[in-house]
């Protein structure tokens, strides 16, 4: 997260407006899996947001809607605005205009340290001086609680987190994804109505960073008020998000479930993302005339303005052009650049039509591939998708 207008993050979980509230156990099945998202939940339950913030030389502008129990990720590149929108969201940036409404309150009205949102920063912001327990009890501390039962949540929070042995430590002896965890439970013992995530796993190791977010995966899944998640991984979307709101420039670009958004990208971001070549033209039958280039030949049957997309794997190429090959897509190209793809050498090409192809290392070898080499591509029909842009 980018700190760019000098508001200090909360010192503390804030506190939720009434203990209705419910958190931890529920029956409900994991994030990204089998519950259908409900993109325009019930105005009096969930989240309704019109983000409206205008910076010198930026301008965000979202709608943002989530039912309870709903995990929502908001991705897209630096500086598209996730950071600007997440702390529209807790009241760390005040809106220019638009609204914020959660579980039917106006919380554009609410102070921050009294708004029922808990926030998991990138860096954790625990309390130095405290322990990992103190943390966590912090919160309901602050909502009333006694000490004693205060520390009792928390030991009960450290124990679903797995961290039982840590509850004596200050927050500088915890490992990143132990610091991380505890901020997740100090966020989730307030029962927080909005649970805010921003780049939740950035600041943690590879390994460590597969741990946390299966166990995160485990407590969003729990929980039962609106998650908003913020991360540039499209992985941790994928994984942790039962829907992704893609935002660039300021403006949503397309959301819907991680599937919906993996096999129909509509924007170049996003096909990247999810690792395709993607194209837009005007589909005619079964072909795509392309804006910027050739047809391309597609199984799908379509009229008017279409994308076209299909997998790097789905290319293949030959020094000469090819004679016997079945494929309906062939065009010459030049390679612009090769890099190692996992097990795979990716070969990004330029030409006719721009394209990222994917190969083995001995197929590389065989073709003698190198940046500037021309070269033929085809794919196949079947191997393409085309759907209305
Ligand atoms: N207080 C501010 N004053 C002026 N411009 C700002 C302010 N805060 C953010 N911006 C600008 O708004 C744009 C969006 O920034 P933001 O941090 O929200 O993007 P982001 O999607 O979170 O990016 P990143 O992934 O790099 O953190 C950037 O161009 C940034 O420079």
């Amino acid at each position: 997260m980018t700190n760019t207008d000098g508001a200090k993050p909360p010192q503390g979980p804030p506190a939720p407006d009434n203990e209705s509230s419910t958190g931890g156990a529920g029956g409900k099945t994991h994030p990204a899996e089998g519950r259908m998202p409900t993109p325009h939940p019930h105005p009096t339950t969930g989240l309704h947001a019109h983000l409206i913030v205008t910076h010198p030389t930026f301008h965000l502008d979202i709608t943002l809607t989530a039912a309870p129990g709903e995990v929502v990720a908001l991705l897209g590149p630096n500086g598209a605005g996730k950071t600007t929108a997440l702390r529209g969201l807790a009241g760390l940036t005040p809106l220019t205009a638009g609204h914020l409404r959660l579980d039917g309150t106006d919380l554009d009205r609410t102070p921050p340290e009294s708004r029922p949102v808990g926030v998991v920063f990138q860096d954790y912001l625990l309390f130095p001086h405290l322990t990992a327990l103190d943390n966590i009890a912090f919160g309901p501390r602050c909502q009333g609680a006694t000490k004693a039962e205060a520390r009792r949540q928390a030991t009960e929070w450290l124990a679903r987190m797995g961290l039982s042995d840590h509850a004596t430590a200050k927050p500088r002896s915890l490992s990143g994804g132990q610091a991380q965890r505890v901020a997740l439970a100090r966020a989730l013992a307030t029962r927080p109505r909005l649970l805010l995530l921003d780049e939740p796993l950035a600041a943690l190791d590879a390994r460590t960073r597969l741990e946390v977010r299966s166990q995160l995966r485990r407590h969003l899944a729990d929980f039962e008020a609106v998650a908003v998640l913020v991360t540039h991984d499209p992985l941790d979307a994928m994984v942790l998000a039962d829907r992704l709101v893609v935002i660039e420039q300021g403006q949503v670009v397309q959301e819907g479930t991680p599937s919906d958004i993996a096999r129909h990208p509509r924007t170049d971001y996003i096909a990247q993302l999810v690792g395709l070549n993607l194209y837009k033209g005007r589909s005619e039958g079964h072909t795509v005339h392309l804006e910027a280039g050739p047809d391309i030949t597609t199984t799908e049957d379509l009229t008017g303005e279409a994308f076209v997309a299909f997998p790097p794997s789905a290319v293949t190429l030959y020094r000469d052009r090819p004679t016997g090959s079945s494929a309906r897509n062939l065009w010459r190209c030049e390679v612009a650049g090769l890099e190692t793809h996992g097990d795979q050498i990716r070969a990004d090409l330029t030409g006719e039509l721009p394209l990222a192809a994917d190969l083995t290392t001995v197929a590389a070898a065989e073709l003698d591939l190198h940046p500037g080499a021309e070269i033929w591509a085809t794919v196949k029909a079947t191997q393409t998708h085309a759907y209305p842009a």
